[in-house]
């Protein structure tokens, strides 16, 4: 997507900015990952590169999929991305399914709905169910939903999303709701079918940690508005944007030595209630009278980009 904003109504007539020029970039086969505070458009910016927005949202700018722009599809080619180029996993699998239908009839409908005879959907459904690593997998397709553990359901979730071979993963939160060991079960199953098939994965976390782990490349979000974006490894070892160093400080780690985590002071503030200048510069540390007058441009530094006037003097180590 490219210099995305999205305005919501706001049921009086006015219209609240929710993202402001948020241009990002998933490529096939790569993992990407989206970190940012709860409310700073990580999710709204996932969806819309469905056309999933709330009602009365308005969108400006370019997704582009596989060559063609979302934003002014029209209804039946929105459906027919959404069935066949981009699919996505939501955190609670449970929202995503029908709890009265089997989950046989939930991994072969959009198969049969594109043509697929049932007996040859039923068997594909077989497949992607044995993928994502059901042992049972005809088994699997006569029960209902809650007949499976959160985590077996995020799996049969996952198979559907891959039953149409998209070009491309959205991932939101799609572990948060599940233990630690389902997890990691999970992300392996997530980065093993990325690297078979090759499908670009949009990975929406406020998990550092496990951005680090999986992800190619990251993009920072705060109010609305990318901040950061960089290789994994660069953005961990020297991230420029305060706000990246104050998430990465305040991450729980493991290891013997490393300090205890710092929280970042404040309270995140969305786009509409953003100051002028930089947003992030009432809680920044190393905010200078220039911040709070002149809203910093996302500009090139190091191997990817900062929005930050003070990304250059490594401020944020
Ligand atoms: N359906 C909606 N109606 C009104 N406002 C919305 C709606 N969805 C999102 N917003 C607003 O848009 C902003 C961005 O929300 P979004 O859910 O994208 O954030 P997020 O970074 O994904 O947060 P979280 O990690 O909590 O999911 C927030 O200020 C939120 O209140």
């Amino acid at each position: 997507m490219t210099d995305v904003s999205v305005r919501l109504g706001d049921g009086t007539g006015a219209a609240r900015p929710i993202l402001d020029g948020v241009s990002l970039r998933v490529l096939p086969g790569e993992t990407v990952g989206l970190v940012g505070e709860s409310g700073s458009g990580k999710s709204v910016a996932c969806r819309s590169v469905l056309g999933l927005l709330p009602g009365g949202a308005r969108a400006s700018g370019r997704i582009r999929v596989s060559g063609r722009d979302v934003l002014t599809m029209s209804p039946a080619d929105l459906a027919a991305l959404r069935t066949r180029e981009v699919a996505m996993v939501f955190q609670d699998p449970r929202a995503s399914v029908n709890p009265l239908r089997r989950v046989g009839d939930f991994l072969t409908e959009g198969l049969r709905a594109g043509g697929t005879p049932p007996a040859e959907a039923m068997a594909r459904a077989e497949e992607l169910l044995t993928a994502v690593g059901i042992r049972d997998p005809r088994g699997a397709l006569r029960r209902h939903p809650h007949q499976f553990s959160g985590g077996m359901l995020q799996r049969v979730v996952i198979a559907a999303a891959l039953a149409a071979e998209p070009a491309l993963l959205l991932a939101d939160e799609p572990t948060t709701a599940l233990d630690v060991t389902t997890q990691a079960e999970i992300i392996a199953i997530l980065t093993r079918l990325r690297a078979e098939r090759g499908t670009g994965l949009l990975f929406v976390t406020h998990d550092l940690e496990l951005a680090a782990a999986i992800c190619d490349r990251v993009y920072v979000m705060y109010a609305g508005r990318i901040v950061e974006t960089r290789s994994t490894d660069e953005l961990f070892d020297r991230p420029r944007h305060p706000y990246t160093a104050g998430l990465l400080a305040c991450t729980p780690r493991i290891e013997p030595d490393a300090p205890p985590p710092r929280p970042i002071p404040g309270r995140p503030v969305s786009l509409a209630e953003a100051p002028p200048g930089c947003a992030f510069a009432d809680r920044c540390a190393h905010a200078v009278a220039r911040c709070t007058q002149e809203a910093p441009v996302l500009a090139r530094h190091g191997d990817g980009l900062a929005a930050c006037h003070r990304a250059d003097e490594g401020i944020a180590l």
